[in-house]
């Protein structure tokens, strides 16, 4: 009989919130994850009870919508429109119930979005097929889809950064007008980390803050925005590691991309891209990043937009809305924690497309009958909402905005 040794094993056990409050500071540190998830799983319980409500799930506070400076035509000044719902108890504000209230966040709709591209032998290649799609303050949107479905071009086209080779055609619109959004109001966090090996954390967050921070604040406030987006990117540990690289060990995968996160998120931007921010990492480090991105999008009231591939089932319940894309075209766009006996329903046809026919006709019949059914309906409707809302007869008052 072959011989197996006991080795001791250790199994990780969720820390109780209660056992939570009575830890040290120094101890809540160390089990930060743990209140993190629970905090997320309990927070967003109650947050998607209102989700049932959707579309018009509205029960928000204040919304203020960004704005280039269209009259001045100073593009270099960030300002911001405040509209405010009824019963806020905020002197800046003015009661407006329009029912679509959030805190200082950017509305992002596109509408019958199509990208073509050249495949470089003068055929013209329809990466993007007429796609319509929203997304919201404080939530997080995830683009999913199998790999070439379009998801990056999706994101790159409503981030503005098409590659010149491609075209493309329809409405993106932020807060219902078409605009060009100022520097620092969007991030876009790309695959890739790319970041300066020999710098610790602290190092690399501080000297980007002193690039990308204007000049209106000081060096002391600057420096206090990177020790805050450091924390809030649970670096704390970390901060004066060496970020590393192949050829000496430093900080580890998972924070490497809470780094580059870090760095983008300085300037506090209303409208966050991330494209596939848990690649190469393992489900606890890709909870850990998604979970910090989420906490913050709600807290800040950040639009944030991701492309992500398999993500776990954690991972996933931290997700607000999904936008699932097959050959460039919209199979789903709903919240995501719609059961999938409610999405079969709507897609009425799926099981014929399933088991059938070919991956082509497949997709067609979900398009087909995602197009039919009462999810896009009411996505339709949300867009329209928030169109007509952003740029119709709202309350306006103008205001600086403070960095
Ligand atoms: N500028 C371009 N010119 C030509 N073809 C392009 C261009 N951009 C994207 N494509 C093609 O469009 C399709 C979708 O690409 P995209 O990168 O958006 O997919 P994806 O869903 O993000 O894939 P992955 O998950 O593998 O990253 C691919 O077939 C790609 O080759």
């Amino acid at each position: 009989m072959a011989y197996s040794p006991q080795v001791p094993r250790w199994s990780p056990s969720r820390t109780s919130v209660e056992e939570l409050h009575h830890l040290s500071d120094q101890n809540v540190e160390e089990h930060a994850d743990d209140l993190e998830m629970q905090r997320m799983r309990s927070g967003n319980r109650s947050r998607w009870g209102k989700l049932a409500l959707f579309p018009f799930s509205g029960s928000f506070s204040v919304y203020a919508r960004p704005v280039v400076a269209e009259e001045t035509n100073d593009t270099s000044i960030f300002e911001e429109e405040v509209v405010v719902v009824e019963g806020m108890p905020h002197e800046k504000y003015e009661n407006l119930a329009d029912g679509m209230g959030h805190q200082h966040g950017a509305f992002l709709t596109w509408q019958d979005l199509w990208v073509m591209a050249s495949d470089g032998r003068g055929r013209q290649l329809t990466i993007l097929g007429g796609i319509s799609g929203y997304a919201q303050p404080g939530e997080v949107l995830a683009i999913m889809g199998p790999s070439g479905c379009g998801k990056s071009t999706l994101l790159d086209t409503l981030a503005g950064r098409l590659q010149s080779n491609a075209r493309q055609k329809g409405n993106i619109l932020v807060n219902g007008r078409k605009q060009t959004l100022s520097f620092g109001t969007s991030a876009y966090v790309t695959q890739d980390d790319t970041l300066m090996t020999t710098m610790t954390v602290r190092e690399a967050v501080h000297y980007s803050a002193q690039l990308q921070l204007p000049n209106t604040m000081t060096v002391a406030q600057k420096k206090e925005r990177a020790e805050m987006t450091i924390r809030e990117m649970g670096l704390r540990d970390a901060a004066d590691t060496r970020i590393g690289g192949w050829v000496s060990k430093g900080i580890s995968g998972g924070q490497k991309r809470r780094v580059s996160i870090c760095m983008e998120i300085l300037t506090r931007p209303k409208l966050l891209f991330l494209d596939e921010p848990t690649s190469g990492l393992n489900s606890a480090a890709s909870y850990h990043v998604m979970s910090r991105i989420a906490s913050l999008a709600q807290r800040e009231g950040i639009t944030v937009l991701t492309a992500i591939h398999q993500p776990s089932s954690e991972v996933f319940d931290l997700f607000h809305s999904l936008c699932l894309l097959s050959s460039g075209n919209t199979v789903y766009f709903g919240p995501a924690n719609m059961t999938n006996e409610e999405i079969e329903d709507d897609h009425g046809d799926y099981e014929e497309g399933k088991t059938t026919a070919s991956a082509a006709k497949a997709t067609e019949i979900l398009v087909k009958s995602y197009s039919s059914s009462t999810t896009c309906k009411e996505a339709t409707q949300r867009i329209a909402f928030i169109n007509e809302k952003g740029s119709g007869e709202l309350i306006k008052r103008r205001s600086q905005a403070s960095f």
